[in-house]
């Protein structure tokens, strides 16, 4: 845990203070994202937990521990930092990169190379091709996902992150994101991590602290601050358009329909085109005995087929993860033109289904704007 009581920067030859008076607990294991608008305080701050930045007033305490007490070499090595601009060493590899922190722990050599290869694995570079490399041979994306690797090296439990995908496109920034969360399931590190754009913030945030000149206007969880806005500010910060961000939030479980209808692969055609005509369906998604999802038929595939379904499944390759949110599952919807999106687990099986409809009743109804609250998601929508 990390708890800042009191804290306040004032730097030399100002009269304003760049962080003024703030409290702020952030809970072990928990991403708590400092964000507002420029100049409002958030690097100085989180630069203050590291000591980068001399404290003015106030403290800062990690596991209980008052970081000005600390030795600055034992502080820092229990945090990783990973910066916009990456940081990286031109001169050194990839992988000499990664080992800066390792090779000052006196780590060994055989140590060192398993943890590259680790972390390089981790955010799905593959070793062979990418430890040689220098950082001017690296994709921008590239360069940041070494970044991050480079903070977490010696598998520091705190992190500070300042921007780190700022300066990727929003594609590749979305990928990153969602690498990055997977890990943080596993590693449960505590993390401070700063950006500029709400979106990010709402899906990366177990907690949202939002500044505004130096002082803490805010701080709760995403939920919070989308459906109770403190003040206008806060209303104005997170946009008019609360409802939308609150796809980043939904996850896909939360609104698909679960266990929807489907046949299998052995089925015969005849019998399940006989079933579609007797219940009024076009449309059928297949499994293979076991739910492993295969595709799906419609109804003229069936029309005079003699074989099993199997035969003539056609494949569904744009699909959904069950966790990802309903933001990037819209996102495919729009993209590809798809009506719906399957969802399926990482083995493959089928577990659901989300229409555009439900996505939009989604938006639509959980909202109320006059009396700005939300309402329950109870159900997925009828797909066939
Ligand atoms: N070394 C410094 N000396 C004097 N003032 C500074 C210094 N560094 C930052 N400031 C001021 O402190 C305030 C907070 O700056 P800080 O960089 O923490 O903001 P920020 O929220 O991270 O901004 P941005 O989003 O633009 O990065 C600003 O008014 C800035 O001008």
């Amino acid at each position: 845990m990390i708890e800042l009581e009191r804290v306040t920067k004032i730097y030399p030859g100002t009269s304003m203070p760049a962080v003024d008076n703030i409290d702020l607990e952030v809970p072990q294991g928990e991403i708590c994202i400092l964000i507002g608008s420029s100049g409002c305080g958030k690097t100085t701050l989180m630069r203050m937990i590291n000591r980068l930045e001399p404290i003015t007033s106030g403290s800062i305490k990690i596991e209980g521990r008052n970081v000005m007490d600390m030795d600055l070499i034992e502080l820092r090595r229990g945090i990783g930092y990973a910066i916009q601009q990456t940081g990286l060493f031109p001169h050194m590899t990839v992988a000499e990169n990664i080992m800066v922190v390792p090779r000052l722990l006196g780590w060994d050599r055989k140590r060192m190379d398993d943890r590259v290869d680790e972390l390089l694995k981790l955010v799905n570079m593959e070793p062979a091709v990418y430890k040689n490399r220098y950082p001017r041979e690296l994709s921008g994306g590239q360069a940041q996902r070494i970044g991050v690797t480079r903070a977490m090296a010696a598998d520091p439990p705190v992190m500070l992150m300042d921007e780190p995908f700022g300066a990727i496109d929003p594609i590749n920034r979305e990928v990153l994101q969602d690498e990055f969360l997977k890990i943080q399931a596993k590693l449960k590190k505590t993390i401070v991590f700063v950006t500029h754009d709400i979106h990010e913030a709402v899906k990366m945030g177990d907690k949202i602290a939002l500044l505004d000149a130096g002082r803490l206007i805010q701080y709760g969880s995403p939920e919070d601050l989308l459906t109770r806005p403190k003040n206008q500010f806060v209303k104005d910060f997170v946009g008019a358009d609360r409802a939308l961000k609150r796809l980043d939030l939904l996850k896909v479980k939360d609104a698909m329909m679960k266990d929807p209808v489907r046949c299998s692969t052995d089925d015969p055609s005849e019998k399940i085109f006989e079933h579609m005509l007797a219940h009024d369906l076009n449309f059928l998604l297949v499994t293979e005995p076991g739910s492993m999802f295969k595709g799906y038929v419609n109804i003229d595939m069936l029309r005079g087929h003699k074989g099993i379904v199997g035969d003539i499944v056609h494949p569904m390759t744009i699909t959904v993860r069950p966790d990802q949110n309903l933001k990037d599952a819209l996102s495919k919807m729009l993209t590809y033109d798809l009506g719906i999106v399957v969802a399926v687990n990482e083995q493959g099986q089928l577990e659901g289904v989300l229409n555009s409809r439900t996505l939009i009743s989604v938006v639509g109804e959980t909202y109320d704007e006059t009396g700005g609250h939300w309402g329950k998601i109870t159900t997925g929508g009828r797909v066939i």
